[in-house]
């Protein structure tokens, strides 16, 4: 099957500093592929530069076999939606007019909404059960709420990829269990997913495919059992840590042989 993100031998360059010198990322239709490393390791910058948000030093970067530097504004736009980790919260926007925002690259400059967008505005707002307080301000929302509607937003925009930058990593448990489970709901319905993700326990849960990044390189990738082996989170994280035979990460949280 083609991919719809196919992202070879990524570089980026900040300043003077090298941060990512040889990544790969990969996304076909209906997997959800989850980006996991240590802090600084370089999964932000990774989605940020695929994503066409962050200047590229090399690499090959296509997505549906296009290259990205022939895709600008909103033809990428079309083609994926990012939702950053601090996405913005205006003051006196609700939450239908910020998910109303993800319909714009399909409104042309000066255009109204048709019908097609309201409906889709709908859609995204029922997927993810914030249509109850469609019409609350942003800033009244508890942090779960926003992560859903950050989501919406970006489902609004109908790009077959869904790009997530760390959506769970202010939430409590409850409110981490409802966006993974709306997150593999999307991915089992057809959506692309690439989730960035601290937390590997939910990684291992939830993603088909997780890309290992250490040191601005993707170390390793494939299913969750195959890379999230214990030599692995021993040499990466550094932690006594293993899939159990259910696939849940068991964590020996006061090993004395680490530090
Ligand atoms: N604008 C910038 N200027 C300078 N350095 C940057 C910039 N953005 C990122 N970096 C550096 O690049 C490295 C990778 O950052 P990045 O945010 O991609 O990592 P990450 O794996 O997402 O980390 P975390 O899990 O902590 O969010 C870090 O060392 C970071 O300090």
């Amino acid at each position: 099957m083609t991919a719809l993100l196919e992202a070879r031998d990524v570089k980026v360059r900040i300043g003077d500093a090298a941060i990512l010198h040889g990544a790969d990322l990969r996304v076909r239709a209906g997997e959800l592929v989850a980006v996991v490393g240590p802090n600084g390791a370089g999964k932000s910058t990774l989605s940020r530069a695929v994503s066409g948000l962050q200047k590229l030093e090399g690499g090959d970067v296509r997505w549906s076999g296009t290259p990205l530097h022939e895709l600008k504004g909103r033809r990428i736009a079309r083609l994926r939606a990012f939702i950053p980790q601090r996405a913005p919260v205006p003051a006196g926007v609700t939450v239908r007019e910020a998910v109303e925002l993800g319909r714009s690259p399909h409104i042309k400059p000066l255009g109204r909404p048709t019908r097609h967008d309201r409906e889709a505005v709908d859609r995204a707002l029922t997927r993810t059960n914030v249509f109850d307080f469609a019409e609350r301000k942003l800033t009244t929302l508890s942090g779960g709420e926003l992560q859903r509607v950050q989501i919406a937003v970006g489902l609004a925009q109908e790009a077959p990829v869904l790009i997530a930058d760390e959506p769970t990593s202010h939430l409590d448990l409850g409110a981490t269990a409802s966006v993974a489970r709306l997150l593999r709901g999307l991915a089992d319905d057809g959506l692309s997913v690439i989730l960035v993700v601290h937390d590997l326990a939910l990684a291992a849960a939830v993603a088909d495919t997780v890309v290992v990044m250490a040191k601005g390189r993707s170390a390793a990738t494939g299913a969750p059992r195959d890379v999230l082996t214990k030599e692995r989170l021993s040499e990466i994280w550094g932690v006594d840590a293993a899939l159990d035979e259910r696939g849940a990460l068991r964590v020996n949280w006061l090993d004395r042989g680490y530090t």
